[in-house]
């Protein structure tokens, strides 16, 4: 417990100039994006100024191996579009494709990608073909089918670009595919207006951002270039992943050399916020078990496709609000790595990474992890969801050995009188545990939690799910305003006993 708090108090930021002192005012000018650079600020104007208090900053990373590349998501394995991890196929190094990770959105203005020497140089009259498009309120840059696609099938292998009155359509080739996808997203910083700043982390600073053409709203999180190689590859996870309670990618931006992610913007604040608001919000045990269920489906899906979080908490998880309901969305993949369970050769020397409040105790001893640290970090938060409690071991109390101490938590008043039915406290203990193996997966978790919910959800609206097979492995689900195909959660349970 000391350990606890020695850990993240000494990695506190100590800037006095940037903490809770950042840029709020409404600006489209970029220049200054990369100062306070290191520092950990949480200057938050939409409610996360409390974070410094809250312990969000207080995340240690130390590598053991002395680098946490050995971690990284572009090692020798790959996700393909579908999800699945397969074998990494460089492009040969005589390509003159470099295996970019990013994307030009189609309505920028001029494209060029980094690190890319001879690599074309895309200009698109983007703004005039837009000037025929309505500008739809809500778009989907990816869909967009400005000629974007057509001026890059210009592009030649050698680079040069052909003029598109001489252009003959061919083959699509693994080239040529590689080069539009490292293209077909990326965007200028001067295509969007700066509207807030949202939140900052140690890494980057969060800005709520408009599309100056299209009026879309989004969010743009500006890496502090401390760590290029982390936002590529939490660029590189994130556009791969696609499920409702996991944060939507939707492109990237290359400025002062540095890439930086463009996601949606998710409007309803962050779970932390919304567990600590205690005067504002009731927090009804069905609404509690509904957000948990919505996390555990997006880490069952992050999962399922060979990932770890390392940093799942209250902060990192948001909330998508329309009307009264919320729904929870896991956010912040910048310490996501690959499952060690899932790679031939064990890696030894794991990165201790996360915020020290969710850590497992097995990622505070230094010791091996796999897939159950993440369920030890989701168990924390239930338990801050049930007892509505700082993660603080001060406030939810912790064993010698750091993990949960399960007696004590059952019997602190809030934990006591909490309106939360007791399957959801003993769901939230059992995740806890010191031992990872006693801990539950996720599929487990999300079977317990469709149960619960289907017999404390009489209070909520229907909200009814798909069940998506996915490339033979655990069920995924989505939400029906994805899909025609519907069934109700009891249905669900009963087909995922029957199959799991
Ligand atoms: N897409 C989004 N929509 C709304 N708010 C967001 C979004 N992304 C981030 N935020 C806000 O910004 C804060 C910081 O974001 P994030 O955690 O991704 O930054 P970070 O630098 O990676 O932080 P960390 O230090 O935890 O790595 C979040 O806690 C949240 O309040």
């Amino acid at each position: 417990m000391n350990f606890l708090r020695r850990v993240g108090r000494s990695s506190r930021s100590p800037s006095p100039l940037t903490r809770g002192s950042g840029n709020n005012s409404p600006t489209d000018d970029w220049s200054n994006t990369r100062s306070n650079t290191g520092n950990r600020s949480s200057s938050s104007s939409s409610g996360t100024a409390n974070r410094k208090k809250e312990g969000k900053e207080e995340r240690k990373e130390h590598s053991t191996s002395g680098s946490n590349m050995i971690d990284g998501v572009d090692d020798n394995l790959q996700l393909t579009e579908a999800g699945c991890l397969v074998p990494d196929t460089p492009l040969s190094p005589s390509s003159p494709v470099p295996p970019l990770s990013i994307k030009p959105h189609p309505l920028s203005s001029s494209v060029s990608p980094p690190n890319s020497p001879g690599s074309p140089t895309v200009t698109i009259s983007a703004s005039e073909k837009l000037c025929k498009k309505p500008h739809p309120r809500s778009l989907d840059m990816r869909k967009l089918s400005i000629p974007t696609s057509v001026s890059l099938d210009c592009i030649k292998h050698n680079g040069d670009y052909d003029s598109p009155a001489h252009h003959v359509p061919r083959p699509s080739s693994p080239l040529l595919s590689a080069l539009r996808e490292a293209v077909e997203s990326v965007s200028n910083m001067e295509d969007f207006e700066r509207i807030e700043k949202i939140g900052s982390g140690f890494f980057a600073e969060v800005y709520k951002v408009r599309h100056k053409l299209t009026d879309e709203i989004m969010v743009l999180k500006v890496n502090k270039g401390l760590t290029g190689t982390k936002t590529r590859q939490e660029v590189e996870l994130l556009k791969r992943l696609h499920h409702p309670n996991i944060l939507h990618y939707i492109g990237s931006c290359i400025h002062n050399g540095q890439l930086h992610p463009l996601t949606e913007f998710v409007n309803g604040g962050t779970l932390k916020s919304l567990i600590q608001d205690v005067e504002k919000n009731p927090f009804p045990p069905e609404q509690r078990i509904q957000l948990s269920l919505d996390m555990a489906m997006g880490m069952e899906y992050l999962h399922n496709n060979g990932m770890l979080h390392r940093d799942f908490n209250s902060h990192n998880c948001l909330l998508r609000k329309e009307g009264d309901r919320y729904t929870a969305v896991v956010a912040d993949f910048g310490l996501a790595t690959k499952n060690p369970n899932l790679i031939k050769k064990l890696r030894r020397n794991q990165s201790m990474v996360g915020t020290p409040y969710w850590m497992a105790p097995e990622v505070l001893h230094g010791k091996e992890y796999n897939e159950k640290a993440d369920t030890y970090s989701y168990g924390i938060v239930l338990c801050e969801i049930v007892s509505r409690k700082d993660a603080d071991p001060d406030e939810i109390p912790r064993s010698k050995n750091f993990s949960l101490d399960e007696t004590a938590f059952r019997e602190l008043p809030e934990v006591i009188s909490s309106p939360c039915p007791p399957a959801f406290i003993d769901l939230a203990c059992n995740c806890s545990k010191f031992v990872p193996v006693e801990r539950p997966g996720f599929p487990s978790i999300v079977r317990q939690l469709i149960q619960l919910h289907s017999s404390h959800s009489a209070s909520l609206p229907p909200r009814p799910f798909k069940r998506l097979s996915w490339q033979g492995h655990a069920h995924q689900y989505e939400d029906h305003a994805h899909n025609n195909e519907t069934i109700n959660l009891a249905e669900l349970l009963i087909k995922d006993t029957t199959t799991r």
